[in-house]
């Protein structure tokens, strides 16, 4: 049966971005509106607290379409994250009011997502264009709702915005492949692999802008509080209470892109297998997707391998096109290392170090920064180890191109294109490597 993407909320154009979000509610919703809008003005003023216990109990039948309730999460998310970390890590809180923690729940359940601030939220149905007839590109997008951090914070989810287009030829080629695997197509799925790995590359050059709109201090020391969740974190050991909801506290996971389905179908169409305990984190975090969207990477998971039709085919420019993808994937995880250090171990580092000399002072970004956060993210386990496990693991994919053979069946200018791709994608690597990871 042919594969399409229709059933998966996924379009052509946006791919897992939600397609023109709506900017308002229905005018019964105001209340939230009103608030949600000025969330960060209230953190400053330290006043968010005591607006969302004033704020009427209302009924969410009112919510039709998924793109009202695609915006009625985001704003609900972004009104909890900063009703819980308005005072920073020392001060939290243990309940949820029910005039929050009602609708939000409500909510939650009908989009199937968790009741807290998720990638889906912030990044895939948070954008509007200053200039609805100018371009996609970021100086032309702004966010719907923000929180502390400045142009930072915009920056932060409009650069992540960005991967997630610049990665649209990728699911394009998911059927493509998939189609051509099923009928012995390897022409076509040559091709599509091609598109693949160019969109790739194209992830990793997006993801290059966060160093351009990020300030890694503001991002560490303001911003990353607002992404955390209730699991495994210390200053919020059992959870926090949904009130009217349920008798007992509950745990979720903070937003991270690790909640974006683009990798997590690279890796299903690629045949990557992480290892037992990372592998736990990453299903985990299918949980914090859209339905539609965990359904696509499950269903891409049953398909036929392509590795092992690649492997079968025995023709060079099928398996030089599928090992670029996975060097490629290889170097986004490498560069995505990078980034990680510079906005996270190394201001963590310097956290630690004002710390130790006792002269941790208010003007110091990072010292504001929470001591809870510095050790967790992932489960317990480092954030470096974690992500070096998953990038070995890629690594492990692998089809090394047999030379003398390649030559052979590639025209000269194939061979020439793609030996020279597969070079610099392993140059990257290399680099990327001996420059921040040993
Ligand atoms: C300043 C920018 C970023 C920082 C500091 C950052 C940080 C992190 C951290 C700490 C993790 C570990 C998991 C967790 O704690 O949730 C992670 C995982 C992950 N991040 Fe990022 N991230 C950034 C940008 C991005 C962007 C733009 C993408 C692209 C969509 C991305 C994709 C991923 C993925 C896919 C994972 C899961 C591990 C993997 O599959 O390799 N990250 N990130």
């Amino acid at each position: 049966m042919h594969f399409s993407l229709d059933q998966y909320h996924v379009s052509e154009e946006f791919g897992f971005i939600l397609p023109a979000p709506l900017a308002e509610l229905p005018p019964y919703y105001q209340p939230w509106m009103d608030i949600a809008l000025r969330v960060t003005d209230l953190i400053y003023s330290h006043t968010l607290r005591s607006y969302i216990l004033k704020m009427p109990l209302l009924n969410t039948q009112l919510l039709k379409s998924h793109r009202e309730l695609r915006l009625a999460h985001l704003a609900l998310s972004v009104m909890t994250m900063g009703y819980v970390w308005q005072e920073g890590e020392n001060d939290t809180v243990k309940m949820l009011p029910r005039n929050l923690a009602i609708p939000y729940w409500e909510v939650s359940q009908r989009l199937g997502l968790p009741p807290i601030l998720t990638h889906a939220d912030a990044v895939l149905a948070n954008w509007k264009k200053r200039d609805p007839q100018g371009p996609f590109d970021i100086e032309n997008l702004e966010l719907i709702f923000t929180l502390p951090g400045g142009d930072s914070v915009r920056g932060f989810f409009l650069v992540t915005l960005l991967v997630e287009l610049a990665a649209v030829p990728v699911i394009k080629s998911i059927p493509v492949v998939i189609d051509g695997v099923q009928c012995g197509n390897t022409e076509s799925v040559t091709r599509a692999l091609e598109e693949l790995s160019q969109a790739i590359q194209g992830m990793t050059d997006a993801l290059k802008k966060m160093h351009a709109y990020v300030e890694p201090e503001v991002f560490y020391g303001i911003i990353r509080i607002y992404l955390s969740g209730w699991k495994d974190n210390s200053c919020m050991p059992s959870g926090l209470m949904y009130e009217g909801v349920q008798a007992e506290p509950m745990e979720y996971s903070g937003g991270s892109a690790a909640q974006s389905s683009l990798l997590h179908c690279c890796d299903e169409l690629l045949g990557i297998k992480h290892e037992a305990k990372s592998g736990a984190f990453l299903s985990r975090m299918r949980n914090y997707m859209p339905p539609a969207h965990k359904r696509l990477i499950q269903d891409i998971s049953l398909r036929p391998s392509l590795r092992v039709f690649v492997q079968q085919q025995a023709s060079e420019r099928l398996t030089a096109a599928f090992q670029l993808c996975a060097t490629r994937l290889l170097a986004f995880r490498n560069y995505h290392i990078t980034v990680v250090s510079r906005f996270i171990t190394i201001p963590a580092a310097r956290a630690r170090a004002l710390r130790n000399q006792d002269i941790s002072s208010k003007q110091e970004m990072v010292s504001n920064a929470p001591k809870a956060l510095e050790e967790t993210g992932t489960g317990g386990s480092g954030i470096l180890s974690f992500l070096k496990t998953v990038r070995d693991r890629t690594r492990d994919v692998s089809l090394p191109l047999n030379n003398r053979a390649s030559k052979k069946s590639l025209n000269g200018a194939q061979h020439q294109k793609m030996q020279h791709a597969a070079q610099q994608a392993q140059l990257t690597s290399n680099t990327l490597q001996r420059d921040c990871l040993n």
